[in-house]
């Protein structure tokens, strides 16, 4: 038997498999096999979630484990922002440690033990970069040739402009106002730039963003290969960073933002360095189910209530608690 965990992040929820404790780790089609039969409410258990978090061991120095992302629809991203935080809490835990890094597709990143957001909600800061505009970063065509920044598109939607930064999966962000951000218009503009589309050949995450006051917002993301999540830690922190670019009296670099967005509320801090970019996302790392099942259902993309036994935590009643005296920003409830 191997121990799967259910975790979220203000609400984006992941199953998270450790696979040094497998005889075997599962190979790529058999993890993306296991991502789309788990995560699928139909099919999986504990009406789905939105992804799967890999951990595997890492050769790189002072670096706990390696990260991997697989969306529900079995895609593999770079990077996850609210999946990091639960991994690190994970790796943390499990080496008695604190502070470290965690290697990711592109790169290895600093990732620290937080306070208590509240009773039983653990926090974790973790480090969001590299940053990137080009085009080919993205990729993106049809667009201009250099970075995308603070620019209308009419082909995407009459009157908004657009920011395209990638974190380094790619985010493609546009500042509304509460109309637009209630209307259906993230919705169809994220399904059409995940579908088969002149813009974005490998699809794109869309964020919208309501500016609350100095260093406050409010974000809504449609996610590459998962749909609406009710937070997107990636979204959240490169939405921060357009932020700071292109309302620099708004969003200060090197100040705490407060992020609320569907599912609570994180918070963020962009910076600038002689030549790059990164940003620190602070936030809840939540486990809610600690579930047992044999190796063989793992490889086989068979985890059911059948095959599996699931023992659900204290912590989702103490996040709740921590949602429920967070200030009311929006009409927009969390997805389950
Ligand atoms: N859907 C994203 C990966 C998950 C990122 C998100 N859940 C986060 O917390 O950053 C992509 O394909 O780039």
């Amino acid at each position: 038997m191997v121990q799967l965990r259910k975790v979220h992040g203000s609400e984006n929820h992941f199953f998270l498999l450790d696979q040094t404790t497998l005889d075997q780790p599962l190979n790529d089609g058999e993890l993306a096999a296991l991502a789309q039969q788990v995560t699928n409410p139909q099919t999986g258990i504990l009406d789905g979630a939105d992804g799967l978090l890999v951990v595997n061991s890492s050769a790189h120095a002072n670096v706990l484990g390696q990260m991997r992302v697989i969306n529900a629809d079995g895609s593999e991203a770079s990077m996850c922002g609210n999946g990091l935080r639960t991994v690190s809490r994970y790796l943390a835990e499990k080496n008695h440690t604190n502070q470290f890094k965690v290697e990711t597709l592109t790169a290895d990143l600093q990732v620290s033990r937080q306070n208590d957001l509240a009773p039983d909600v653990p926090a974790f800061s973790v480090e969001i970069s590299p940053v990137r505009f080009k085009p080919a970063d993205f990729p993106f065509t049809n667009l201009g040739d250099g970075a995308l920044i603070d620019q209308p598109v009419p082909a995407f939607a009459a009157g908004l402009n657009f920011t395209a930064i990638a974190v380094p999966n790619p985010h493609l962000i546009s500042f509304v106002d509460e109309d637009t951000m209630n209307s259906d218009i993230l919705g169809k503009l994220g399904a059409h730039l995940n579908g088969h589309n002149d813009y974005f050949p490998d699809g794109v995450n869309v964020s919208f963003a309501q500016i609350l006051g100095k260093n406050q917002l409010f974000v809504r993301t449609y996610e590459r290969g998962v749909g609406f999540t009710n937070a997107c830690g990636t979204g959240m922190s490169a939405t921060s960073l357009a932020f700071a670019m292109t309302h620099p009296h708004l969003g200060q670099f090197d100040h705490t933002i407060t992020v609320y967005n569907p599912g609570g509320m994180v918070k963020t801090k962009v910076h600038q360095a002689a030549d790059r970019y990164w940003i620190d996302l602070i936030g809840n790392a939540t486990q809610t189910h600690l579930i047992e099942v044999d190796e063989a259902q793992l490889h086989g993309a068979n985890v059911t209530t059948e095959t599996a036994t699931i023992e659900p935590t204290t912590e989702e009643t103490a996040y709740l608690k921590f949602v429920d005296q967070l200030p009311k920003v929006s009409a927009i409830a969390v997805k389950k």
